[in-house]
């Protein structure tokens, strides 16, 4: 497998933008976060988007919004929690870049996004309930689609960073 992209996926809060950013700096290549490319082409925040047309109306956003950044060349990709639950995502993702799955606990996520208010799913009577939910209905997905997986709630997001590149480089070394 040679590729030129790397994408991460990964539950909410795991830190897929934050260690996406830092990964594309390091390899000096560009960053995209498909959420915040939504926000940018809606023009409002994704808590709206679940606001007026619903998880299934921001489902179908972000599905076309994969279709448009899995077809860019040599970038660094942080996709939404929700991502691999499409079938198209997961097909996308999987053909056209290596794939990093960043794990963390979710008593260590729930901690790391106490103040947060742009991720509605958090937003429910019992937030814990709610993501020990949608970690068990989405962690068989996560590994499913994953080249590499990698615990984001005990390391430093530099020793993070830093393992997904020995494991990319030698991966595409391999392959070559
Ligand atoms: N080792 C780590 N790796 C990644 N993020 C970390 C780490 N330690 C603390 N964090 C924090 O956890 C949060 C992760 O959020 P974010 O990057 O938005 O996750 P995601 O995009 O997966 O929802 C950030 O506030 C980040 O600073
Ligand atoms: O897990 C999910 O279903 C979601 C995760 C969010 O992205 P992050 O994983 O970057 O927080 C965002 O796409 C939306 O709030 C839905
Ligand atoms: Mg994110």
């Amino acid at each position: 497998m040679t590729s030129e992209n790397i994408y991460l996926i990964g539950l909410m809060g795991a830190g897929k933008t934050t260690i996406g950013r830092q990964l594309a700096k390091a390899l000096a290549v560009p960053f995209y976060d498909s959420d915040k490319a939504i926000e940018e082409n809606t023009g409002v925040d994704i808590p709206t988007i679940f606001e007026f047309e619903g998880e299934q109306g921001f489902r179908d956003r972000e599905q076309k919004m994969i279709e448009k950044l899995t077809q860019l060349q040599g970038i660094v990709l942080a996709t939404g929690g929700g991502a691999i639950l499409r079938e198209e995502n997961r097909k996308l993702l999987k053909e056209n870049g290596y794939i990093v799955y960043l794990q963390c606990s979710v008593d260590r996520i729930l901690e790391r996004t106490r103040r947060d208010t742009q991720r509605p799913l958090l937003k429910a009577d019992n937030p814990k309930e709610n993501l020990q939910y949608l970690f068990e209905q989405r962690q068989a997905l996560y590994l499913s689609c994953a080249n590499f997986k990698i615990d984001t709630g005990v390391l430093k997001s530099k020793t993070v960073v830093s393992r997904i590149l020995e494991d990319y480089r030698a991966v595409n070394q391999a392959s070559q």
